[in-house]
């Protein structure tokens, strides 16, 4: 019945299902409310089709039977109980099954369905340290609460248009940035007076943190195929007042490595990836990606690692990243990059960020369901010759 009906039809339907199921809002308040749309939108039929289907909904949510799926059968089967149960793809239900275990995936999807939580990156080009921005946010009466692990951080959960209203991000004060993705820069650990090359750098989140890290000596070239998004971010470097320490390239870093002289001592490669990490604040994201799109994703991973280890000296570090929780975007690319590349080895990361978020392998892994932040990963990469 669902599959033939029309689309505005089904979608107020969805609207009062997901109302009275999950937020559990007044039931008869959400089937007026509903009742009046579809004859607004459609027509008066409309109105009492739904008014007949969601009443329905009401008495059988009431008398505790609502079909929800069971968890049995074989593994398919169960997984699929639990992408519907989830709100998840099927796909991505049976890898997280296989890498975490049932109960994980289970936390990881809650994680994922719960209400994303902010960072905010106070801006020390701009004069701004943290306990500025904290006496911002309590004069915008914004609940925050600072980093446990990095100095320049405040989390937010609610209350973020507030910040925006007040312009804190469009004077450049301050930036939307995920403590998981700041740790990843601690991973780098840009020193005053360093050249870094960051490869895939737009809109530039990394590239401008590290901007600011330097403390106006040093450089950040940072490399993006796309260019509007490395015009996003040429923009946002003046507004931060870092655009004297960072240059754009725009280009193909496969082509830019084969044909540039450029080296550096410092190379970071925040690759292109599924986002398989940040599923809580992208709700469209899981519904995008396909199960194919990995191996493609995979193969491009491992081209720009190749390409982006010519770019670093001898003696020098490369630094992997991305924001996927996948092992096969991680530990796996780092694991064949090795192969391909025995003249560099594994600098674990445990100097650089809080031992909790460092793997049995000396990597950088911020855990969504252990940390309560994004899922991302970082590996430093020494070259021995
Ligand atoms: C994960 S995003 C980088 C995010 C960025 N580092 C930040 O912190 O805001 C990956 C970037 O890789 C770029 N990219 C993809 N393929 C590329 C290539 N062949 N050469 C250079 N950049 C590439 C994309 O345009 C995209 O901006």
């Amino acid at each position: 019945m669902f599959r033939s009906m029309e689309p505005l039809l089904l979608q107020i339907l969805r609207i009062g299902f997901y109302e009275i199921v999950k937020l559990n809002m007044p039931p008869y308040a959400v089937v007026d409310e509903n009742v009046k749309l579809a004859k607004v939108a459609l027509r008066p039929g409309a109105g009492n089709m739904v008014n007949g289907i969601l009443r329905k909904l009401v008495l059988v949510k009431e008398n505790n039977s609502l079909p929800l799926p069971k968890l049995e059968g074989d593994s398919r089967a169960q997984a699929r109980a639990l992408a519907t149960l989830y709100s998840h793809p099927v796909w991505m239900v049976r890898r997280w099954t296989k890498y975490l275990g049932q109960e994980e995936a289970i936390q990881l999807m809650m994680w994922n369905n719960s209400d994303p939580s902010f960072s905010l990156r106070a801006n020390a080009a701009k004069g701004i340290t943290r306990d500025d921005l904290v006496m911002q946010l309590n004069s915008l009466k914004v609940p925050h609460e600072v980093s446990l692990h990095l100095d320049d951080f405040v989390r937010v959960k609610i209350g973020l248009q507030n910040v925006i209203r007040a312009g804190l991000l469009k004077e450049g004060l301050c930036s939307v940035q995920d403590e998981s993705a700041g740790l990843v820069v601690s991973v780098v650990d840009p020193q005053p007076g360093e050249d870094i090359i960051d490869c895939c750098a737009a809109p530039g989140g990394k590239t401008l943190y590290m901007a600011s890290r330097l403390r106006g000596k040093g450089k950040v070239h940072a490399i993006d195929i796309n260019k509007g998004r490395l015009r996003i971010l040429k923009e946002t470097a003046k507004l931060q007042k870092v655009d004297g320490v960072v240059d754009t390239i725009h280009a193909d870093l496969r082509t830019f490595a084969e044909n540039s002289p450029m080296k550096s001592s410092k190379v970071l490669l925040d690759a292109p990836c599924s986002g398989l990490g940040v599923l809580s604040k992208r709700a469209d994201l899981r519904w995008n990606r396909r199960l194919e799109d990995m191996e493609q994703l995979k193969n491009l991973q491992d081209e720009l690692l190749d390409a982006a280890s010519t770019l670093v000296s001898s003696g020098g570090v490369l630094i992997y990243g991305t924001c996927s929780i996948d092992p096969e975007e991680n530990e796996d690319r780092v694991e064949a990059f090795l192969v391909r590349h025995p003249e560099f080895r594994i600098d674990p990361v445990n100097r650089y960020v809080p031992s909790d978020f460092v793997t049995k392998q000396g990597f950088y892994f911020s855990d969504p369901v252990k940390h309560s932040l994004d899922g991302a990963f970082a590996a430093r990469l020494v070259r021995t010759l």
